[in-house]
């Protein structure tokens, strides 16, 4: 998963893409990049790293103009190289530059059309340096000397054609505007806002959470469509279009259960009262599957479970403490690249506060079990911080099936639950007692916001993919190219690689 930002305003937009960003580094934390235009110009800066290390003051001044685009990264395809970070740019037509939240499914038979068909060429393993040229050919076939805003919606109907998989993708066409579009099953996210500036014209920003729109006070209008477009001109005149044949609403629900910050709203459902109804419905589970618990204190494992763990508390009428400190100079651990660098962070992350612990019979909280580190790990402390008994409960349904549209969990065999049922799992990570969300109740704690949404995409739950283009042929490939053990050594090889491409923000 990743974030994309793109704003046109009527003033520099780098200080505002960056603060925007930041505020979605969460998606992504091991590349960013910001890409600007100022007349037919464009410039860029991408590099590994979080946001506040990749851009210093000497690329902020050099990112001019008052229209630009920005990303976040989390690989799902590629490697971990700066030379995938992006956003990625062509130069043909008219200068065109891309970034991608999502997976593509068809990769590989899109590449090799790319290549052998639109006769273009592709420098890295990521599926969105595919995609950018996929757009670039669609544009270039139907555009004359000066691209309108037909001629984008029209290419992005040729995407939506020949693409498979999850995209919300954001753009910039040098000199001509920004554009925006989700794939037509609206697996990914993405929003736009807008706000008057004092000479009375609107600027826009599109993001893929409100929360980048609202605290940076713009007003959240609406989420796109599945299969929508936007078109913004440096102007400021706005289009859209709904360039799909087909769509149909189907968002990842796990957006809700760890992606997406609690203050964001997405699809019109608040996340963070989603997480508090993931707590309510929890609650009611254990009452009803353990009606004389000996419970003493629920403790949440920071940071995303804190939602649901509150409202498990009320709940049952039990005490929330917050039993473990997390240090905040440590990123999300989950996003991480590589088990051993995750397996560290959690210790480094959290810390027990003894006394919260101490002779009581603790039910710790986390929002979804997906490897176990966390759990395994949490679970320890806890004993080693003296509780009597550790309980586990999990806002989310047993993680069992690879997610191929954005999320890296490349392969079956390295979570916790497959091939284990409920017990097998609490004796694999050391709980005296363990509890799972039922998908049913975890669906209805995320409809109650918007009872419109009439289905999702719970594929990593129950290994059924919208897509309808996956099998186990797909899941071996893709476990054999990104698994932790097939991952490590080509990602350090891969850092020494240089990327081809504009480069001109040093
Ligand atoms: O079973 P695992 O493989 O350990 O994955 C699940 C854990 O990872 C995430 O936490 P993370 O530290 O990434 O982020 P958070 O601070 O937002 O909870 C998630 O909230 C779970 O705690
Ligand atoms: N997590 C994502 O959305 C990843 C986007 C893209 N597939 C990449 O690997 O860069
Ligand atoms: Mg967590």
């Amino acid at each position: 998963m990743c974030g994309i930002i793109g704003i046109v305003a009527n003033g520099p937009v780098n200080q505002m893409l960056f603060d925007g960003l930041t505020l979605l580094q969460h998606r992504g934390q091991d590349a960013a990049g910001i890409l600007t235009c100022e007349a037919d110009r464009l410039f860029l800066r991408k590099e590994n790293g979080l946001v506040k290390d990749v851009f210093h003051t000497r690329h902020m001044r050099q990112l001019q103009g008052h229209m630009g685009i920005g990303h976040v990264r989390y690989p799902t395809a590629g490697c971990d190289s700066s030379a995938e970070a992006q956003p990625f740019y062509v130069n043909a037509p008219f200068g065109i530059a891309l970034g991608h939240n999502g997976n593509l499914t068809n990769v590989d038979e899109l590449r090799a059309s790319v290549q052998k068909t639109d006769h273009r060429h592709i420098n890295t393993n990521s599926d969105s340096e595919v995609l950018l040229n996929v757009f670039a050919h669609e544009l270039s076939a139907v555009a004359g000397d000066e691209p309108n805003v037909e001629d984008v919606f029209s290419a992005i109907s040729g995407v939506h054609r020949r693409a498979k998989g999850a995209y919300a993708v954001i753009g910039l066409i040098a000199g001509r505007g920004i554009f925006a579009f989700r794939d037509p099953l609206g697996i990914r996210p993405v929003c736009y806002g807008q706000r008057k500036h004092e000479s009375g014209k609107t600027e826009y920003m599109i993001a893929s959470e409100s929360v980048a729109i609202e605290a940076s006070d713009f007003d959240l209008v609406r989420d796109l469509a599945p299969g929508e477009a936007i078109f913004i001109s440096p102007e400021g005149e706005v289009s859209f279009k709904q360039c799909a044949t087909h769509s149909q609403y189907t968002p990842c629900i796990f957006e809700f259960v760890y992606l997406a910050r609690p203050d964001s709203i997405i699809d019109d459902v608040s996340v963070y009262r989603a997480r508090m109804r993931m707590g309510e419905k929890l609650a009611d589970k254990i009452l009803r599957e353990w009606p004389n618990h000996d419970i003493d204190v629920v403790i949440p494992i920071p940071d995303t479970s804190r939602t649901a763990a509150l409202e498990i508390a009320f709940n049952l009428n039990l005490k929330y403490r917050e039993g473990f400190v997390k240090n905040r100079y440590i990123a999300r651990t989950f996003i991480m690249p590589g088990q051993e660098m995750r397996k560290r962070s959690v210790r480094q992350k959290l810390n027990a506060i003894d006394l919260e612990f101490r002779g009581k019979n603790v039910l710790l909280v986390d929002d979804s079990i997906v490897r176990g580190t966390t759990s395994s790990e949490i679970i320890r402390m806890a004993r080693e911080a003296g509780a009597n008994k550790v309980y586990l409960a999990s806002a989310a349904p047993p993680v069992r099936y690879p997610n191929v549209y954005g999320i890296d969990m490349p392969t079956a065999n390295e979570f916790v639950a497959h091939d284990r049922d409920v017990e097998q799992i609490r004796a694999a990570i050391g709980a005296d007692y363990l509890i799972y969300q039922d998908l049913d109740d975890l669906i209805e704690s995320v409809r109650a916001g918007n009872p419109s949404l009439k289905s999702f995409d719970c594929s990593c739950f129950t290994g059924e993919y919208i897509t309808g283009d996956i099998d186990q042929n797909y899941l071996d490939v893709l476990s054999s190219r990104r698994s932790d053990q097939s991952k490590n050594p080509a990602s350090q090889k891969s850092r020494d690689i240089v990327a081809v491409g504009l480069y001109n923000v040093q």
